[in-house]
């Protein structure tokens, strides 16, 4: 069992032998979701010149308290053109550009006016300068907005459209197959029959990748058979082809058998994960089709959805140009105490209350009402010895 692959050995070596997708170039609102391919930079400055941050009068510090004379306004998108002079004020507006002469905007709640006289009426700004935004506070044109390979949130598109930027460059959408392996399982939603299990790992999966920029070919139930398998790898036209069950050592295991047959080479079979000790990774790479991950999940579905979490997403997100591809985890205060782990990583199914995870009692890897209760995974490193309620965990979110 120490012979099997470490998972964050297997998550680099499967991670650094994908290439990213070849770019394109698309308009803000299609890139949602998207990892920037190159960096955006800045096309304008960011404010272009000084502007009030409030609504209120533009006038010079100096000249406080007044009484000084309203000689015009400046509105956002409407300036000022004339100059402010001493003993002079304009009216002004929040995000109006400052009119030249003015160096402080006074609150309209501190001002009093009489007709065209304006006074403070209250404590007034302190320095000069203040409330107003200096021309380049946010960003100066050329500056990077966005990093090649980071991922265009709604922030990052916002200040991207805020940098005069139209269109992005990023990688084209991946194209992931997904085939569930098994003569015992039925379509969802089938009238239940005694020896048919409904079939829910196409569902996860898909589920799991909603978030990325995909597009799902659905290759159905597969039955337990060499040369059906064998066909489907065969001609499946995809950027990841992700299959579930099959996956382990018994008679009506052949997953594997049937991606060598379809001249796909193994990676590895087998790693230091549980649940999903027996995923497998490798490519099948064709001079016409150019080249397609395959990942081979175990069939149990808690089997299906840590190794979904660990190996599918991230592949998925390194073909479409992340940089950072792999779950951020972070920490928890275990609710109870955890026995020692064994050689391999444990992702154990945990409920999360006022930051204390607590684990459940059974982690069998079929058992997926647990998994639908739980608020993250428990990480457990190989070998981890016992911990005590109260001990500080690193923890998966997933829900
Ligand atoms: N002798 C050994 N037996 C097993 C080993 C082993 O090392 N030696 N490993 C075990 C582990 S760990 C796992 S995980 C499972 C995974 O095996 P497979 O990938 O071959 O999965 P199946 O046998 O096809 O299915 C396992 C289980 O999950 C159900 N299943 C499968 N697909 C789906 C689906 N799409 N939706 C819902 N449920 C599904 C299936 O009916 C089985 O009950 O192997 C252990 N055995
Ligand atoms: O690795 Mo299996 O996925 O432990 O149940």
């Amino acid at each position: 069992m120490s012979d099997l692959l470490p998972v964050a050995e297997a998550q680099a070596r499967l991670l650094a032998a994908a290439r990213p997708l070849p770019p394109e170039t698309l308009p803000l609102a299609e890139a949602i979701g998207r990892w920037a391919a190159e960096p955006v930079l800045a096309r304008r400055t960011q404010p272009a010149r000084d502007l009030s941050a409030m609504d209120g009068y533009a006038l010079r510090f100096a000249d406080l308290p007044g009484p000084v004379r309203v000689i015009g306004e400046s509105a956002a998108g409407r300036p000022f053109a004339g100059l402010v002079g001493a003993g002079e004020a304009t009216r002004i507006f929040t995000g109006a550009a400052m009119p030249d002469g003015a160096d402080v905007v006074m609150v309209q709640e501190e001002a009093r006016r009489d007709g065209a006289l304006l006074m403070l009426d209250g404590e007034g700004p302190t320095r000069v300068g203040a409330n107003i935004r200096r021309q380049g506070l946010d960003f100066h044109e050329g500056d990077t907005l966005v990093a090649a390979g980071e991922r265009l949130t709604p922030a990052r598109l916002a200040v991207a459209a805020t940098g005069g930027v139209g269109a992005v460059t990023v990688r084209r959408r991946v194209r992931v197959a997904i085939a569930a392996t098994g003569d015992e399982l039925a379509e969802p939603g089938a009238a239940p029959l005694p020896d048919r299990l409904p079939e829910s790992n196409r569902l996860l999966l898909r589920a799991l990748l909603s978030d990325l920029p995909v597009e799902i070919v659905d290759l159905g139930i597969l039955p337990d058979r060499l040369d059906t398998l064998t066909a489907a790898f065969t001609w499946v036209e995809a950027d990841v082809l992700v299959t579930t069950g099959g996956a382990s050592v018994g008679d009506h295991d052949l997953v594997r058998p049937a991606l060598i047959a379809a001249g796909a080479a193994i990676d590895f079979w087998r790693i230091a994960l549980r649940p999903g000790k027996p995923l497998m990774a490798g490519w099948r790479r064709d001079e016409q089709r150019g080249e397609m991950a395959v990942l081979g999940l175990p069939g149990n579905p808690v089997s299906a959805f840590v190794t979904g979490l660990l190996f599918v997403k991230p592949m998925v997100a390194r073909l479409a140009g992340a940089a950072q591809p792999l779950p951020t985890t972070t920490r928890a205060v275990l609710g109870e105490a955890l026995p020692p782990n064994g050689p391999r990583t444990d992702y154990m199914r945990a409920e999360l209350r006022d930051g204390h995870a607590y684990v459940a009692a059974i982690q069998d890897s079929s058992m997926l009402r647990t998994l639908a209760r739980a608020g993250c995974l428990i990480v457990r490193e190989p070998n981890a010895p016992a911990a005590e309620r109260g001990d500080s965990a690193e923890v998966l979110v997933i829900a």
